[in-house]
């Protein structure tokens, strides 16, 4: 007689053999090429990104599997991967091309209300039109360029007491700071207060470190997010530290919400017209005053601006928009420091715009500079800060050369492959600003480093002021030099924790002021 033990152990190998089975030989994806291991189970990427040792390595392994099998690849029993820039244009095409956002990727935050986090093509379209008037360009232009040199103001005192103490200046830290102050203050109307307080600066920042660490592992169990929340918060980050941070922010997102809903003007709601934007209305062209109001003034349905809704759009706001342009900034301080000679041209190009003025010049001026422009487009290549995969699904079928990709199938394309492909962008990896002067039309297609198509960074208009207008002051106001930080252990993508992450034994990015010419913005 077999025990109940042999009985449910032959069972379960039964199940799983007959799960293997239908995988490799009768799923829609079996003649699709790739490690078959990989097609028999997601353990397989479980292996790469927690296992393996630094974490995070299923990206470079999806790299290793097109080396061996070609440019598309079935990564996992479910997913295709394609690794050829001229086919970025088709999955990630524009409006009204339909893309839903494959479900395990949007869930990966934890924030499925947020625009981010949106699984449906139509839901997505309706949230982001409901964020557009705090993002568009014109917005900016008349009030985020004044409030961004606001902060920077502050960054210079920063570095002004760096330098009379002369300690070096921890630039991931500081510049976390910067952004974080700058976008709640945009998008909340509410002070952080991180750039005055040293102490809150840092454990923001370990928060974000956390995140970061988190991911790999919330990729692969995102679930875990909604077992965590019912913990006690002690208990939580007792337990998991890092998801307890994570959703402390989730938290303070929350009384942010409770402060505007208990205060915010029960006005009547525009009318329709007003809504669309017409340009006779006022409402169309003033910046609402918090992403709140953006959307409470948008045409979505109640339901959509609820409590929990505005604090996942306001949470995904902070998260996408503040560590993103602190680590470009940071990387592109580097490589301009690593390039004495573009830090030069930067400079000259800048005081000849200014004559005798001492104000940094307007941002429309700034984007005309061709040095300065090309730097912050080679340092946004360089990075190539996403580097997940980021899988939509398709409702109708698929062509890849040969290949038809059955309907509702996710696929995936990773921006590292295009932004260093070697035949658009000569020596990839190396920072040449001059690239950028001549560009073939392909390099300009490529350029994807804010992604493409319906899903395409909803905060880019803000990220290039932030960029332009800090780089700016920073090198017009100072001399820097690196500190201790080498291209290897503190630049380059060794993980991939959703956006690139340096080496676990990264210092982080560090410079010192060498001297102040105490001018331009007092
Ligand atoms: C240099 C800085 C930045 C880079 C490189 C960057 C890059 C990206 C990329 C590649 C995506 C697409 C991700 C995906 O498809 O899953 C994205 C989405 C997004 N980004 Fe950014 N971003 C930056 C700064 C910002 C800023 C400053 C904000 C807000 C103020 C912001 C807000 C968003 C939002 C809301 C989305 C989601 C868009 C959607 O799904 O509709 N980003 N960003």
């Amino acid at each position: 007689m077999l025990g109940k033990g042999t009985l449910c152990f032959s069972g379960l190998f039964l199940t799983i053999s007959c799960l293997f089975v239908y995988r490799l030989i009768l799923h829609p994806l079996s003649r699709f090429p790739g490690p078959k291991l990989a097609a028999a189970t997601k353990w397989y990427e479980f292996y790469y990104d927690i296992v393996k040792s630094p974490g995070g390595q299923f990206a470079k392994e999806i790299e290793r599997m097109h080396d061996q099998y070609g440019p598309i690849v079935r990564i996992n029993p479910d997913e295709i991967h394609i690794r050829d820039p001229l086919w970025f244009d088709t999955l990630y095409a524009p409006n009204p091309t339909q893309r839903d956002k494959y479900p395990p990727a949007a869930r990966m935050a934890g924030l499925p209300l947020g625009s981010h986090g949106t699984v449906e093509h139509g839901i997505h379209r309706k949230r982001r039109v409901a964020n557009a008037p705090l993002f568009s360009k014109r917005a900016i232009i008349s009030d985020g360029q004044n409030l961004i040199q606001q902060h920077v103001k502050e960054l210079i005192g920063i570095f002004e007491e760096h330098f009379t103490e002369g300690k070096p200046i921890q630039l991931d830290t500081v510049l976390l700071a910067f952004t974080t102050d700058t976008l709640y203050h945009y998008a909340f109307d509410r002070e952080s207060g991180l750039m005055s307080d040293p102490k809150a600066a840092r454990s923001w920042r370990n928060a974000m470190v956390s995140v970061a660490a988190a991911t790999p592992f919330i990729k692969q169990f995102p679930w875990i997010l909604r077992i965590v929340r019912a913990f006690p918060h002690a208990v939580l980050s007792y337990l998991l530290p890092d998801v307890s941070r994570l959703l402390g922010v989730h938290m303070t997102m929350m009384s942010l919400v409770s402060e505007y809903i208990a205060t915010r003007d029960d006005r009547p709601r525009p009318t329709e017209k007003e809504l669309q934007g017409d340009s006779n209305t006022k409402i169309g062209l003033e910046r609402p005053p918090t992403l709140f109001h953006s959307i409470e003034r948008s045409a979505l349905p109640p339901h959509e601006k609820s409590a929990v809704r505005l604090q996942q759009e306001g949470t995904t706001m902070l998260f996408a928009g503040s560590e993103t342009t602190a680590r470009l900034l940071a990387h592109t301080i580097f490589h301009l420091l690593d390039n004495p000679d573009v830090v030069q041209k930067i400079k000259d190009e800048l005081l000849e715009v200014m004559g005798d003025d001492k104000q940094i010049p307007d941002l429309k001026i700034l984007e005309k500079l061709p040095w300065l422009t090309a730097s912050v487009r080679e340092s946004l290549r360089l990075r190539a800060a996403t580097t997940s995969r980021l899988p939509l699904v398709s409702k109708t079928t698929l062509a890849y050369k040969g290949w038809v990709i059955p309907a509702n199938t996710p696929v995936s394309m990773s921006h590292p492959d295009v932004l260093h492909n070697p035949t658009i962008y000569p020596e990839p990896l190396k920072f040449d600003p001059e690239r950028w002067f001549n560009p073939s039309e392909q390099a300009n297609r490529s350029f994807v480093a804010f992604g493409k198509g319906t899903r395409m960074c909803q905060g880019m208009d803000f990220a290039y002021a932030e960029m332009y207008i800090t780089l700016a002051t920073l090198f017009l106001r100072f001399d820097l030099e690196l500190f201790e930080t080498y291209r290897g252990r503190d630049i380059d993508y060794v993980r991939d924790c959703f956006l690139a992450e340096a080496s676990p034994s990264s210092q982080g990015i560090r410079v010192k002021v060498v001297s102040n010419s105490g001018k331009y913005i007092n």
